[in-house]
C-alpha cells in the first residue's frame, strides 16, 4: 500500500520547489504529474504527445488513465518509500474519479498539502520561471488559473469536506513556507 500525500495549489503557488525539500529532508518521493507529462510527451514512441502537448498548452487537463497510469508506475518503480508526494494531481473531477477507480486498494492518501497563494504573485513567478516551458505564457497561464478556480479549487473543497487539506500560505519565502511544512508533516507523524 503506498502512502501518498496530494500537493494542490495554483500554478507557480511552489508544489514543485516545496516538494523538492520535503523530498530531500523527509524522505517522501517526489512525483510531479505534470513532469511526468511532459517526460511521456518527449518519450519516442508515445502515442499521447500530441495529445499532452496539447492540453498543456490550454491549460486544460488530460485524460486521468494516461496521468494515473504514470504515476502508479512511478510509484510502483520507486522501491520501497516512506510516502510519495503527488505533486499537481488530483486536478479536477476526471482525476479524482479515475484515482478512485484505478487506485483504490493500493494507495492511502494521507492528506493534501494546499499551498495557497495568490494568483496575480502565481503569475509573476510562472512568467519569471525561465524553464522554457511551453505553458509559462500570458495565454496559456489565464486558462491555467481558469482550470485552476474551476476545477482543481472545488477538489480541495472536497478533501475538506473531509478534513484531510492541511493549507499553507504560500506567497512568503520558501523558508516561511517550508518551516510551516515541516510542522504539518510533523503533526501528521503523531497521529
Ligand atoms: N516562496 C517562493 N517565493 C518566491 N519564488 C518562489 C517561491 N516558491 C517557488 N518560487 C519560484 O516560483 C516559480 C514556480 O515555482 P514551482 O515551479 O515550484 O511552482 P509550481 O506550483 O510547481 O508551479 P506549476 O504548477 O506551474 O508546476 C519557480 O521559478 C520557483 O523558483
Ligand atoms: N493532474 C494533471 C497535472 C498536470 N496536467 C497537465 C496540465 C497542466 O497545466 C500541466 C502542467 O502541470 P504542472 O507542472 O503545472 O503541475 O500538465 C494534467 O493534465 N493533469
Ligand atoms: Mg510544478
Amino acid at each position: 500500500m503506498h502512502n501518498v500525500v496530494f500537493v494542490l495549489g495554483p500554478p507557480g503557488s511552489g508544489k514543485g520547489t516545496i516538494c523538492a525539500k520535503i523530498q530531500e529532508n523527509l524522505g517522501y518521493v517526489h512525483l510531479s504529474a505534470g513532469d511526468l507529462l511532459r517526460a511521456e510527451r518527449q518519450r519516442e514512441g508515445s502515442e499521447f504527445g500530441a495529445l499532452i502537448e496539447q492540453h498543456i498548452r490550454n491549460g486544460s487537463i488530460v485524460p486521468v488513465e494516461i496521468t494515473c497510469a504514470l504515476l502508479e508506475n512511478a510509484m510502483n518503480n520507486s522501491g520501497d518509500a516512506k510516502g510519495f508526494l503527488v505533486d499537481g494531481f488530483p486536478r479536477n473531477e476526471d482525476n479524482l474519479q479515475g484515482w478512485n477507480k484505478q487506485m483504490t486498494g493500493k494507495a492511502l492518501v494521507q492528506f493534501v498539502l494546499f499551498l495557497s497563494c495568490p494568483v496575480p504573485i502565481c503569475i509573476q513567478r510562472c512568467l519569471n520561471r525561465g524553464q522554457g516551458r511551453t505553458d509559462d505564457n500570458e495565454e496559456s497561464l489565464k486558462k491555467r488559473v481558469e482550470t485552476y478556480n474551476h476545477q482543481t479549487f472545488p477538489i480541495i473543497e472536497h478533501f475538506e469536506k473531509n478534513g484531510l487539506v492541511r493549507e499553507v500560505k504560500s506567497e512568503r519565502s520558501v523558508e516561511e513556507i517550508y518551516a510551516d511544512v515541516v510542522e504539518v508533516f510533523n503533526q501528521t507523524a503523531k497521529v
